[in-house]
């Protein structure tokens, strides 16, 4: 039987309301909310910017973004919903405007009943995040009778001191429990469903460990190039930009232990123990365990030094390979190799779990059997099919007696996928909900930083020989390298 939808009461204000994301993502996501129920009559959204608009036009900006989004959306639906919107042009440096936001915020509260729930979303540069968060609670915006909640994107820092200062700062006006840093990676359907394949099969969780799996291989790989954001891009990296907090994200709940329960408190104890358990590089290490690249020209594409304000000189990685190693009783000796870039083969993100070949190959006596055992891999496809693969060895049928590789696959079919919410539909309605599950805490961003800086730290002391990848093809050939010299191969491979 289907759930009967929560209505939840809430005043969302959205910083950085006239900009790419807010349009693109999250006013469809908060649509998708109130189509499906979760919001109704108890709630509102005041977008602000600096841009000098009035309710009328951002009215028209949220409709518009409804449509791209949801070119079949009930646009009579839409009518009413945005009629819920109200915009305030607003400099988040300026002190004074916030007594301005303060009363409408009040106003909007009584007017739509919202209980004081406010849910405060930062869609704007990283480097507002903390004079917003500071101002929120000294010019009294944050709620004295419900709920205020923060909600922040990435990148959370540039290192990990950044982190610590912009995290000083946070905490400075809102508490843990109050701050939701968002990782879309983490509104996935099938990064959610780890926890549910491992920990809800007996056979999958017991053959968890360095017992039954020899490598686990973490591929997040894009077809597009640094498009528009390089003013971003050029000064984050693929380390940044993807290693330190999805790729993180999703290594943290492939290694860590079992949750006390299914809670966000217990979840977040369990993934942060995982991340603790994870060897920070020495520099030395740090060289021989990363690999990074920059995308050169082929037939149709240019050089990442030809792109739109991208410095000619750039040394700026768009593609990372790294190993990493776990200092713990259930991984230590199984390597997680990572792997992300810009203009590769295509647009995929897969997780390869890889168990180790039967001690004894039977199969191989007599001499004159033709059998040769492939390894057992369990694949989850994250995007763009969303599903799981398990290759097992299987008798070829026929009279003789030979071996060959099989498939148990499920891939979710369109039904499913239409009621698979967006990452951000998801992680809005996780908000609304109080439940900081899919979001990532203070000490998770850390140790990821912790981890991420040596290595960067080393990259930023070196000049690296770029391009060194051609756009189409998996990266350098020194990702396979790395997997080669320890007697591996990525499952996913092209053939050079
Ligand atoms: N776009 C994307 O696909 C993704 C974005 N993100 C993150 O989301 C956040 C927003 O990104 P994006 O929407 O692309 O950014 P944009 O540059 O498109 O928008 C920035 C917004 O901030 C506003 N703004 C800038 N300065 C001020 C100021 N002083 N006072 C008030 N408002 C200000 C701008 O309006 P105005 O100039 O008129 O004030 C605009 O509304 C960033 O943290 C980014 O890292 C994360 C993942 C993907
Ligand atoms: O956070 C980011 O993610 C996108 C890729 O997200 P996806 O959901 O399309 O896989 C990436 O392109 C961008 O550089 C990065 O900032």
């Amino acid at each position: 039987m289907k759930n009967v939808a929560t209505e939840y009461s809430s005043l969302f204000t959205f910083f950085g309301g006239t900009g790419d994301l807010a349009k693109r993502k999250l006013y469809p996501s908060l649509f998708k909310l109130y189509v499906r129920g979760n919001l109704g009559e108890h709630f509102a959204v005041l977008g602000t910017a600096r841009d000098s608009w009035d309710d009328a036009h951002f009215r028209d900006v949220v409709t518009e973004s409804i449509q791209a989004d949801q070119p079949d959306a009930d646009m009579h639906a839409a009518e009413v919903f945005v009629k819920h919107f109200y915009y305030l042009a607003h400099d988040v440096t300026d002190k004074a405007h916030y007594a301005v936001m303060k009363d409408l915020v009040e106003k909007l509260d009584k007017q739509y009943e919202t209980k004081g729930n406010r849910i405060f979303y930062l869609s704007m540069a990283p480097r507002f995040f903390g004079e917003v968060a500071l101002n929120l609670k000294s010019e009294g915006l944050l709620s004295e009778d419900g709920s205020s909640r923060l909600v922040i994107e990435k990148p959370f820092g540039t290192d990990f001191d950044t982190a610590k200062t912009l995290n000083d700062q946070l905490s400075g006006a809102f508490t843990e429990n109050q701050i939701y840093r968002i990782d879309h990676y983490l509104g996935k359907e099938m990064v959610q469903n780890i926890q549910a394949l491992r920990f809800g099969n007996t056979f999958v969780e017991s053959l968890w460990n360095n017992r039954y799996i020899d490598n686990v291989q973490i591929t997040l790989s894009e077809k597009l190039g640094v498009e528009d954001r390089a003013g971003y891009y050029d000064t984050a990296g693929a380390l940044r930009d993807m290693v330190q907090n999805h790729i993180m994200q999703i290594v943290s709940q492939l290694a860590m232990e079992q949750p006390v329960a299914f809670t966000d408190a217990d979840v977040r104890v369990e993934k942060i123990k995982a991340l603790r358990s994870l060897r920070v590089y020495s520099p030395a290490e740090a060289a021989k365990n990363f690999v990074r690249g920059q995308y050169g020209a082929n037939d149709t594409e240019v050089d990442y030094r030809d792109e739109p304000n991208v410095p000619k000189d750039s040394a700026n990685d768009t593609f990372v390979a790294g190993k990493l190693l776990f200092d713990n009783y259930r991984w230590s000796g199984v390597p997680f190799y990572v792997r992300t870039g810009k203009r590769l083969a295509d647009k995929f993100t897969r997780i390869d779990v890889v168990f180790k070949k039967p001690l004894i190959d039977i199969f191989a006596f007599p001499q004159s059997m033709n059998t040769t055992l492939a390894p057992n891999v369990l694949t989850i496809y994250v995007e763009p099919n969303s599903g799981f693969s398990l290759q097992l060895n299987a008798k070829t049928a026929g009279q003789g007696f030979e071996t060959e590789p099989i498939h148990l696959d499920f891939q979710q079919d369109v039904a499913q996928k239409e009621e698979t919410p967006e990452p951000y539909e998801r992680l809005l309605h996780d908000t609304l909900k109080g439940d900081q599950t899919n979001f990532a805490s203070w000490n998770e961003v850390s140790y990821a930083w912790t981890f991420v800086d040596v290595i960067q730290k080393l990259w930023d002391s070196e000049t690296p020989d770029f391009p060194n990848y051609v756009s189409g093809s998996m990266g350098p050939a020194a990702s396979d390298e790395l997997l080669q010299r320890d007697h591996r191969s990525w499952i996913y491979r092209l053939n050079r």
